[in-house]
């Protein structure tokens, strides 16, 4: 018997199957994956960023050549359909094996994902492979939980609590000014660019440093991925009716995270921890 809902564990009627989920959308840059992971760990359930799976599809079309989604749809839906997908809380994204956690953040990624994740195959696609790989998350996250916590998991994305988790536990949906966001993607980038920086240093190895975008650069690439995010056909970016709505212009990592681990343990029915969550 499968029993998507959570129950207090003296109510409940299926023990091995009780699941909660945590379902975070919201536009680029808004701390969702980070966010999400954090509150993963902290609560001991799984973690699947959605969005690196559009971004696996997206690779998939860039190396098979595939620039007119449109006219070449029924290959690219072949190709997602026969790859394997293994996305792992603290490691990397794995496409068919092959290590491509770097790869799928790259400039061309970003200008081409928005444009893969419009098409309704790619979509229904994707949603089976979601909701696959978030089962086999709960499972795994039920060796980890410590007895206090029920087994589940964390997905974030643009479509989770509407589309591909309604009947979620707790919906959040995580925004912050467009500035906010693009500062924060750049300084990530930069972090990101130094320590690959060092570690070619370190090795001695002469590598050219790519072009290097603005912090207005972001700001433009963020703001035209929102929009046709917002404004596709299928399964658009949308504050679902039922989710909590968190602005965290203003608000630090720990807080946000630490606010939505305690709305978490509320609707398990546990008591909330941290002083500093709103
Ligand atoms: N409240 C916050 N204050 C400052 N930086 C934050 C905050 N929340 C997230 N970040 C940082 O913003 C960057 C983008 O977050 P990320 O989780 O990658 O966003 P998304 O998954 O929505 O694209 C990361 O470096 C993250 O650590
Ligand atoms: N559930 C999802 C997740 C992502 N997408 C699409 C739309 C997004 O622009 C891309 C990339 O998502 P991702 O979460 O990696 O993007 P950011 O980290 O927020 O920049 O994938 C989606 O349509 N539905």
């Amino acid at each position: 018997m499968f029993c998507r809902r959570w129950r207090p564990i003296s109510t409940a009627i299926c023990h091995q199957a009780r699941a909660f989920t945590i379902a975070i959308d919201g536009p680029a840059a808004s701390g969702k994956s980070s966010t999400a992971r954090a509150v993963a760990l902290e609560l001991g359930l799984g973690y699947i960023d959605s969005g690196s799976i559009y971004r696996c599809a997206t690779l998939l079309a860039l190396r098979n050549k595939i620039s007119d989604i449109d006219a070449r749809h029924a290959d690219l839906i072949g190709l997602i359909s026969h790859s394997k997908f293994d996305i792992r809380i603290l490691r990397n994204v794995w496409l068919n094996n092959e290590d491509v956690s770097k790869e799928i953040r790259c400039a061309d990624v970003n200008r081409f994902v928005a444009e893969i994740a419009r098409d309704a195959g790619v979509r229904a696609e994707v949603l089976k492979i979601q909701r696959s790989v978030a089962a086999n998350a709960e499972k795994k996250s039920a060796a980890a939980a410590d007895g206090t916590t029920p087994n589940g998991v964390v997905m974030d994305g643009r479509d989770i609590g509407s589309a591909v988790f309604p009947n979620a536990e707790l919906k959040v949906y995580l925004d912050a000014s467009a500035m906010a966001r693009a500062i924060r993607r750049w300084d990530q980038m930069n972090s990101a660019r130094n320590a690959q920086g060092k570690r070619s240093e370190e090795d001695g190895a002469q590598t050219e440093k790519p072009a290097y975008p603005t912090v207005e650069e972001i700001a433009r690439e963020i703001e035209e991925r929102d929009y046709a995010d917002i404004n596709r056909a299928h399964s658009p970016l949308r504050i679902a009716p039922d989710a909590v709505v968190i602005d965290n212009t203003n608000l630090t990592f720990e807080q946000q995270v630490h606010t939505i681990s305690d709305l978490a343990r509320e609707r398990m029915g546990i008591p909330r921890k941290h002083e500093d969550s709103i």
